[in-house]
């Protein structure tokens, strides 16, 4: 999408490049890049509508220029150029963008699926394995002064013969049955739409009803995007469907699950342990699973590695520059598949 009238494209840098600083840099031999001097949404709503980013095309948005822009929606929408048709977001989940406001406004989105695929899924199966084991109380003793505390920590679950329900097929719930399995786990999944046969046999999951995975399931993964369908999928009525005993991990978004229905469980004793990356109100954490020590709580971690957070910039990248020299992205989010 080079500019007709001869000037070079103009796009915009919403948050930091922070390693694929060579493929960024490449971006800078094509284009002009704009950067916004604002700290907070008011003032970012006030420069859009001063025509400081007028002649944008493209913009490369990070999951941290949240704080300072908010979410993508219509409002912002509507403050920045009328010339802007794709945002590029680093990140497979994207529920920072409202996808339909963006299509009411012509715009395409993409993010950054596989990519994070690994990383997530390996964090998955640290908190599976640390709440299985009841870690956090052991750890939390040990940095106390007091090695495994008293009462030591009750024992631990060991993974083999365990039923590891994932709810959401994607491909971090795919690539975390493949590594479960290797831990001797049984999986069972629910999705929207089943598995082709042959990667179901591959990965030796056997796809069930959503009560089904709720009430068979010794771990519940939740592996699915957040979306108006999927806030607080997981409530009280789902909680007491489930196994007494059963163990949550989340590295998907913390408001698939109501957390405070998931404190109530973890008080009851009804979910024995839980394994959290992520959470409704990041950076702030329910107090009932800060008090809590059989909650194993990372600090939204999942990708937090040289190698996934290199790779997840040189794709969101990937789709910058196809936008601007090709004026389509290469991983159009699934809502748009048909724009
Ligand atoms: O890719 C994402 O959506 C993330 O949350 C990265 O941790």
């Amino acid at each position: 999408m080079s500019s007709t009238d001869g000037k070079r494209p103009r796009v915009l840098l919403l948050g930091a490049i922070e390693h694929a600083h060579s493929a960024w840099a490449s971006i800078g031999e094509i284009a002009d890049i704009l950067t916004p001097k604002s700290t907070s949404r008011a003032a970012f709503l006030e420069e859009a509508a001063s025509g400081a980013f007028d002649g944008c095309v493209a913009a490369y948005r990070t999951f941290d220029s949240f704080d300072v822009t908010g979410k993508v929606d219509g409002e912002l929408l509507g403050a920045l150029p009328r010339s802007l048709r794709f945002i590029c977001h680093n990140g497979a989940g994207y529920d920072q963008v409202d996808v339909q406001a963006c299509m009411a406004h012509g715009i395409r989105v993409s993010n950054t699926p596989t990519a994070v695929d690994d990383a997530t899924a390996d964090i998955g199966i640290f908190l599976l394995l640390g709440a299985l084991r009841n870690l956090a109380v052991g750890m939390a003793a040990l940095r106390a002064g007091k090695w495994r505390g008293s009462p030591a920590p009750p024992l631990g679950h060991d993974p083999q013969g365990k039923v590891l329900g994932i709810l959401g097929m994607g491909g971090i719930g795919r690539n975390m049955a493949k590594k479960a399995l290797a831990f001797g786990m049984k999986i069972r999944y629910y999705n929207r739409t089943r598995l082709e046969p042959g990667v179901e046999e591959e990965l030796a999951a056997e796809y069930v009803g959503f009560d089904e995975l709720l009430a068979e399931s010794d771990v519940l993964s939740l592996n699915l995007p957040l979306n108006k369908d999927t806030r607080h999928i997981i409530s009280r009525q789902e909680f007491a469907k489930m196994k007494k005993g059963v163990v949550i991990v989340n590295t998907a978004r913390g408001a698939v699950i109501d957390e405070a229905a998931l404190v109530e469980a973890l008080d009851s004793g009804l979910v024995s342990s839980a394994g959290l990356d992520v959470y409704e109100q990041e950076p702030n954490i329910h107090p009932g699973l800060i008090s809590n020590p059989r909650v194993l709580l990372v600090p939204h971690m999942g990708t937090w590695t040289v190698e996934t957070e290199t790779k997840m910039e040189e794709w969101a990248i990937s789709n910058l520059r196809m936008a601007i020299e090709q004026g389509r992205l290469r991983s159009i989010v699934p809502e748009q598949q048909n724009m």
